[in-house]
């Protein structure tokens, strides 16, 4: 068996990976300085650039293009589609380059993968993208005709450590309840009934709560005037809303080590904010509980920030009341794409089209 090379452009970052015969052979994260990335005018304008570093990553491992026998990508801002493993085809490749339903660093994701896998003639998929949408209908409802709720989350993380809790357990993710909570740059909250994730707090359209970079939900009256106030237009608002609100927006720093070590060390503002942050996470996690309407078997914090103690134990602290609460620190994107394809690849899974 051949090589299989794992992209997952992040906002500020590409990660890397190849993977061979179900193993890790090498990873690699590029982190972009504001320089490097402020001279593109779009995300998409940077494709070029990210795919110069992952040219230099498989030379850099003493592989060719010739060696692998697929590319996966993280699947980014599309039409809504059930979960699944993906062929990268042109009409998912138009409405990811066009921004059609938005756009995120992880759009590249998918572009750049086909591109690295036409020039030797192999498939280009992606797994389990950030749109799936398994919502219920009742969930879609936003309290504004013409607006509509949508599934936007981290759905490759929340669908790969369900899986894993309920292995762990001993029982198939089909059969028990979970809220995820993901707790990094961006938040999501998922409700997942028995494999479905019915109901989500969105981790980017300015839902639930705040994150490093991300104000979550806004007193609407207050954002309106201050859109008038400031004249914005709707790109703007995109960055208010998930780049440079959250903790960014209180204290300057997306940094979390940093934020909780000043907490700790007395500095008043930040435990404040470390703070409210914790108490509207958990306010999330409650309102998932309703949808499952109690019945909820683990809640999972997973996420960069799930490697807090001190948030862990605050979460927990409010939640605790609603079911055993399971951690599982960091994400695993790159394994779960990979499995994703290798599912594919052996002949377990069949492939969807977009
Ligand atoms: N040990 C830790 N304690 C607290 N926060 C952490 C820790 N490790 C990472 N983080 C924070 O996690 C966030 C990144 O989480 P991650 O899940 O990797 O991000 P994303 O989902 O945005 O890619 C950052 O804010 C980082 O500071
Ligand atoms: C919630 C959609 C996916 C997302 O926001 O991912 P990042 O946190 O990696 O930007």
């Amino acid at each position: 068996m051949g090589y299989v090379l794992v992209i997952n452009p992040g906002s500020t970052s590409s990660k890397i990976a190849l993977f061979k015969d179900g193993g890790l052979i090498n990873e690699k994260s590029i982190r972009y300085t504001n320089e490097e990335l402020s001279i593109y005018e779009s995300i998409f304008d940077q494709k070029d650039f990210r795919k110069s570093r992952i040219d230099d990553f498989l030379a850099e491992n003493g592989i060719t293009k010739n060696d692998l026998i697929a590319v996966v990508g993280r699947g980014g801002l599309m039409k809504a589609v059930e979960g699944g493993t993906y062929i990268v085809n042109d009409t998912m490749v138009k409405d990811l380059s066009e921004g059609k339903y938005g756009m995120h660093a992880s759009n590249l994701g998918a572009v750049l993968a086909k591109e690295v896998a036409d020039e030797i003639g192999i498939k280009a998929y992606i797994v389990d993208p950030v749109i799936i949408d398994e919502m219920q209908d009742i969930a879609r409802i936003s309290g504004l005709k013409g607006i509509e709720r949508r599934s936007v989350f981290h759905a490759l993380n929340q669908k790969s450590v369900a899986r894993k809790v309920a292995e762990q357990k001993n029982k198939q993710y089909g059969e028990v309840n979970l809220i995820v909570a993901h707790l990094g740059g961006g938040i999501s909250i998922g409700a997942h009934e028995k494999g479905k994730v019915i109901d989500v707090i969105n981790g980017i359209d300015g839902e639930g709560p705040y994150s490093p970079e991300r104000t979550g939900t806004l007193p609407l009256i207050d954002f309106a005037q201050l859109i008038i106030n400031e004249k914005l237009n709707i790109e703007q608002v995109k960055k208010i809303l998930a780049g440079h609100g959250g903790i960014q927006s209180y204290l300057n720093d997306i940094d979390m080590i940093n934020v909780e070590n000043r907490a700790l060390a007395g500095e008043a503002e930040y435990k404040k904010y470390l703070d409210g942050m914790c108490y509207q996470i958990a306010k999330g996690i409650g309102e998932m509980s309703v949808v499952l309407k109690g019945n909820v078997d683990y809640i999972v914090l997973t996420g960069g920030i799930s490697y807090s103690e001190y948030v862990v134990q605050s979460v927990k602290e409010h939640v605790q009341f609603i079911s055993e609460v399971v951690v599982m620190p960091g994400e695993e994107e790159m394994r779960a794409l990979y499995e994703g394809t290798k599912r594919v690849l052996d002949g377990i899974e069949a492939a969807k089209i977009y």
